[in-house]
C-alpha cells in the first residue's frame, strides 16, 4: 500500500519562518515593479542620456589615442605654476600666501622660482610672471599651470589677453582664473553680478567651464586662508598632462645661476666671455654635452659640462609615511630669501637671527676701547653693518663711466648710504679714484659744489636719470629700466585705480541685460588699450626727455646767438616750453637765454657731461658786446665776410630791384659803427649770388641785434 508524503509543514515563527517570508517578500516586490514599471532601466531623462552617451564616446576616444610615454625617471621635475596678471593685482601676494600656506614659512618677497613640496609624491614651482611681453613668451614656455589673476573690481586687462594669446601658439596648458580685489565691493547684489560677467566672460575667453577662484579679500594683509587652502588643494591634485613638444624637448627653468669666470680674467678684459654655471630641473627628456641650447632673452649657447646634482628639494620619502607632515614640508627658493641661504650672482648669503648676533654699535668709537689699536677687521664688519648697497650694485652703478656724470651719482648713492662716506666706504674710493682719473678739474668741481649738492640731492639729472632695477626671472637677473618719473606714474596709476572702482560702480548698475553687459566688457577694453597707450606715451615721454638732454651744443647756434640749447643740467621743465614753441624761441630776447645760463652756473649747475661746455656758456655772457660778436662771425661765416661788411657800410644804394628779402631785409642798425641802416642798399649789379646770401645773413644777425637790444 502506498502513502502519500506529506509535505512539511512551514514554520510559523521562529527566525528561519521570519528569512523565508522576507524573500518572498522581495521576489513579489521585484515582480510587480517590473510589471509597474517596464522602463525601469532606459533613461528617463534626455540630459541625463546626452551625459552618459558623450562620456562612452570620450571614453572610448581615450581608448583610441596613443598613449603618452613617460620618460621621466625616479621623481619627476616639479610642476611649474606660473602666476600672471596685470601690475598691482595680487600676484607676489598670492604666491606669498601659498607659500606660507605650503610651508607655514613667510616670504619677503618672490624672486624667482620658488619650489615647494606639496604633497607625498608632488613638488610645485612658482613663479611670477613679469609684466612684458618677453617675459610673457618665456613663461607661457615652461607653464604647466597658468593662474590667470584678474582684478575683479576692475575688470579683464589687455595684460590677460596677451598672455591668452602667447600661450595659445606655445601649447595651452592648464588654466584657472584667480578674481581679487573683490573686497572693493561694497554692494553684494553688485558683487554677485560682477562675478557672474567675468565668470561667463571668462568661460568665453579659455573653455566651458573653466575654474575660477575668487578671493574675496585680505586679512592681516594676507588673502584669506580658506580660499587658500581651496586654491591650494587643487594646486594640489590637478592632473598635468605633459604637452607633446615639451615632452621630446629638454628643458630647464633656471632657479638659481653663478658667474664663475676667473676674476683675474675681468680684471683683464671686462667684456671677456664669461661662463656661467646655470641650475634647474631638467625637464622634458635628457639633455647631451654639447648640444647648443637658447637662454631666452640672451641666446644661443653650447653647453660646456653638465653636471647632476643632488635635488635641493627632494620628496619626503614618501614610502614610510602615510602624510606630509607640517615639520617635513619643504621648500627652495634660492633667490627669494626662504630659508637660511641666499643665492646671489656674487655670493651667497647665511641669514642668522638678530637676537643670536651681537652687533657691535654703529656709533663705536675706537677710541672708547682704550689700550689698543684701531683694528682694520672691525673697522671692515663695521663698515659692511651699514652698508646698503651690495658690491655688485655699487659697480653697477659705476660701470659705465663714459661721462663724468656717473662718478657724481656714485657719490649720491654713497651719501644717501652712509653718513661718513669718507671713513667706511672703502671699496667705493678706488672707484671713485677711477672715475676722476684724467679730470683734475671737475673732480675739484665736484668736490667743491659736492656738499652743498648732496645735502638737497636736487640733481635735475638725478630726477630723470634712468634707474635699474633688478629683477629675478627665469634664473637669471634682469635689468630694468625705471625711471625716475615712474614713482609720479604709480601714484597716478592708484588714482586711476581708485577713479575705475568709482566709475565702475554705476556701469554695474545700468548692466541689466547680458547684451550690455558685453558692450561694457569692450568699452573696459578700449579702456584698457588706452590706459595702456597712455602709459606707453609717458614712457616714451621720458625717452624724449633723456634724448634732448644727450644733445650737445651746437657751436652753430651758439654763433647765431640761438640760446635753447642750453647744458644738460638745466633742462628740467623748460624742455617742453623749447619743443613746444621752437619759432617763438627763435625771437626770444637772447637776455633772458643767458638769465637761464646764468642762473645755471650761479646755482652750481656745471655741466657734468663736459667740462669743455662750462667755459662755452661762460663766454655767451659778453655776447652783447659787439666786438665779440663781429670778431665770432669772422671766424665762422664762411665766404667774403670783410667785402660784405664793407659793402654793407659804404654803398647806400637803393637796390630797387631786391623785391623778394621784402620785410625781411628792413632798416637795421649797425652794432659796431651806430649807424642806421634804411633797409638793403646794394647798388652793386656785379655781386655774385653768394655775397647776397651772406648779406642776408647779416641783416638777419642785425635784426636780431636790434631786437635783443629792444629787451636789455
Ligand atoms: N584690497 C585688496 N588689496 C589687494 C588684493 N590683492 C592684492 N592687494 C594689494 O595690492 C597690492 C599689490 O599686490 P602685489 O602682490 O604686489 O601685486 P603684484 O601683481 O605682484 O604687483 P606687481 O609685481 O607690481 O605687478 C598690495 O598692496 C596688496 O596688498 C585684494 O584682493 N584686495
Amino acid at each position: 500500500m502506498e502513502r502519500s508524503q506529506k509535505s512539511h509543514r512551514s514554520r510559523q515563527s521562529g527566525p528561519s519562518a521570519k528569512k523565508k517570508s522576507d524573500t518572498d517578500k522581495k521576489k513579489r516586490d521585484i515582480i510587480e515593479e517590473k510589471k509597474q514599471n517596464p522602463k525601469a532601466f532606459a533613461f528617463n531623462s534626455t540630459v541625463k542620456a546626452k551625459r552618459l552617451q558623450s562620456r562612452a564616446v570620450e571614453k572610448e576616444q581615450r581608448r583610441l589615442h596613443i598613449p603618452t610615454i613617460d620618460r621621466t625617471t625616479g621623481e619627476p621635475a616639479p610642476y611649474v605654476v606660473v602666476v600672471h596678471g596685470p601690475p598691482q593685482v595680487g600676484k607676489s601676494l598670492l604666491i606669498k600666501s601659498l607659500i606660507k600656506h605650503y610651508t607655514k614659512h613667510n616670504i619677503s618677497e618672490v624672486k624667482g622660482p620658488i619650489t615647494i613640496v606639496s604633497g607625498k609624491k608632488r613638488r610645485v614651482q612658482f613663479v611670477e610672471c613679469p609684466n612684458d611681453i618677453n617675459g610673457m613668451i618665456d613663461a607661457a614656455k615652461f607653464a604647466d599651470l597658468a593662474l590667470l589673476l584678474i582684478d575683479g573690481s576692475y575688470g579683464f586687462e589687455m595684460e590677460t589677453f596677451e598672455f591668452l594669446n602667447i600661450m595659445q601658439v606655445h601649447g595651452f596648458p592648464k588654466v584657472m582664473g584667480v578674481l581679487t580685489h573683490l573686497d572693493k565691493f561694497k554692494d553684494v547684489k553688485k558683487l554677485k553680478k560682477t562675478k557672474q560677467r567675468l565668470k561667463h566672460r571668462f568661460w568665453t575667453e579659455i573653455y566651458d567651464g573653466a575654474k575660477l577662484f575668487y578671493l574675496s579679500g585680505l586679512i592681516h594683509g594676507k588673502y584669506v586662508k580658506r580660499e587658500i587652502l581651496n586654491l591650494a588643494k587643487f594646486i594640489s591634485v590637478m592632473k598635468f598632462h605633459p604637452l607633446s613638444w615639451r615632452t621630446s624637448h629638454p628643458y630647464v627653468l633656471v632657479d638659481r645661476f653663478e658667474d664663475v669666470t676667473p676674476p683675474d680674467k675681468i680684471s683683464t678684459n671686462k667684456k671677456c666671455d664669461r661662463n656661467v654655471t646655470l641650475y634647474g630641473y631638467l625637464r622634458g627628456c635628457n639633455m647631451k654635452k654639447g648640444t647648443k641650447v637658447h637662454i631666452a632673452g640672451v641666446g644661443d649657447y653650447s653647453v660646456a659640462g653638465l653636471t647632476g646634482l643632488a635635488d635641493p628639494c627632494p620628496l619626503p620619502s614618501a614610502a614610510k609615511k602615510k602624510g606630509l607632515r607640517d615639520k617635513e614640508k619643504l621648500f627652495y627658493a634660492p633667490m627669494s630669501g626662504l630659508g637660511d641661504l641666499l643665492y646671489d650672482k656674487y655670493a651667497v648669503y647665511v641669514d642668522i637671527n638678530d637676537h643670536l648676533v651681537q652687533y657691535s654699535k654703529v656709533g663705536d668709537d675706537d677710541t672708547s676701547r682704550k689700550g689698543t689699536e684701531k683694528d682694520v677687521g672691525v673697522d671692515l664688519v663695521k663698515s659692511l653693518h651699514k652698508t646698503k648697497y651690495t658690491v655688485d650694485e655699487k659697480l653697477n652703478e659705476s660701470s659705465i663711466n663714459l661721462f663724468s656724470e656717473k662718478s657724481y651719482n656714485l657719490k649720491e648713492v654713497t651719501n644717501g648710504d652712509d653718513e661718513d662716506h669718507g671713513k667706511h666706504d672703502n671699496l667705493l674710493e678706488p672707484l671713485e679714484e677711477l672715475d676722476t682719473i684724467g679730470s683734475d678739474d671737475e673732480s675739484d668741481d665736484s668736490a667743491e659744489t659736492g656738499s652743498p649738492r648732496s645735502k638737497d640731492n636736487k640733481h635735475p639729472l638725478a630726477e630723470k636719470k634712468v634707474e635699474e632695477e633688478r629683477e629675478f626671472h627665469e634664473g637669471r637677473i634682469r635689468r630694468k629700466a625705471v625711471f625716475g618719473n615712474e614713482k609720479g606714474l604709480d601714484d597716478q596709476e592708484a588714482s586711476d585705480e581708485d577713479e575705475e572702482t568709482e566709475n565702475d560702480n554705476p556701469d554695474y548698475e545700468s548692466s541689466s541685460s547680458f547684451e550690455e553687459e558685453e558692450d561694457e566688457d569692450e568699452d573696459e577694453e578700449e579702456h584698457d588699450i588706452e590706459e595702456n597707450m597712455g602709459n606707453a606715451s609717458k614712457w616714451k615721454e621720458s625717452l624724449i626727455e633723456r634724448t634732448i638732454s644727450r644733445q650737445t651744443t651746437n657751436l652753430m647756434q651758439l654763433v647765431y646767438g640761438k640760446s635753447e640749447t642750453k647744458p644738460n643740467d638745466s633742462l628740467h621743465e623748460d624742455i617742453d616750453a623749447d619743443l613746444s614753441d621752437d619759432d617763438d624761441d627763435f625771437f626770444k630776447p637772447k637776455s633772458e637765454g643767458k638769465k637761464k645760463l646764468g642762473k645755471g652756473l650761479e646755482g652750481d649747475e656745471v655741466n657734468m657731461d663736459d667740462s669743455s661746455k662750462f667755459t662755452n656758456y661762460a663766454s655767451i655772457k659778453d655776447w652783447k658786446n659787439g666786438k665779440i660778436i663781429e670778431s665770432v662771425r669772422d671766424r665762422f661765416v664762411t665766404g667774403d665776410w670783410t667785402k660784405a661788411a664793407q659793402r654793407g657800410k659804404a654803398v647806400e644804394v637803393e637796390n630797387e630791384n631786391d623785391d623778394d628779402d621784402g620785410p625781411v631785409f628792413g632798416e637795421f642798425e649797425d652794432l659796431e659803427t651806430g649807424e642806421k641802416h634804411e633797409g638793403d642798399k646794394t647798388g652793386d649789379t656785379n655781386q655774385d649770388i653768394d655775397s647776397a646770401t651772406e648779406e642776408r645773413r647779416l641783416k638777419k644777425l642785425a635784426l636780431r641785434a636790434k631786437f635783443d637790444a629792444q629787451y636789455p
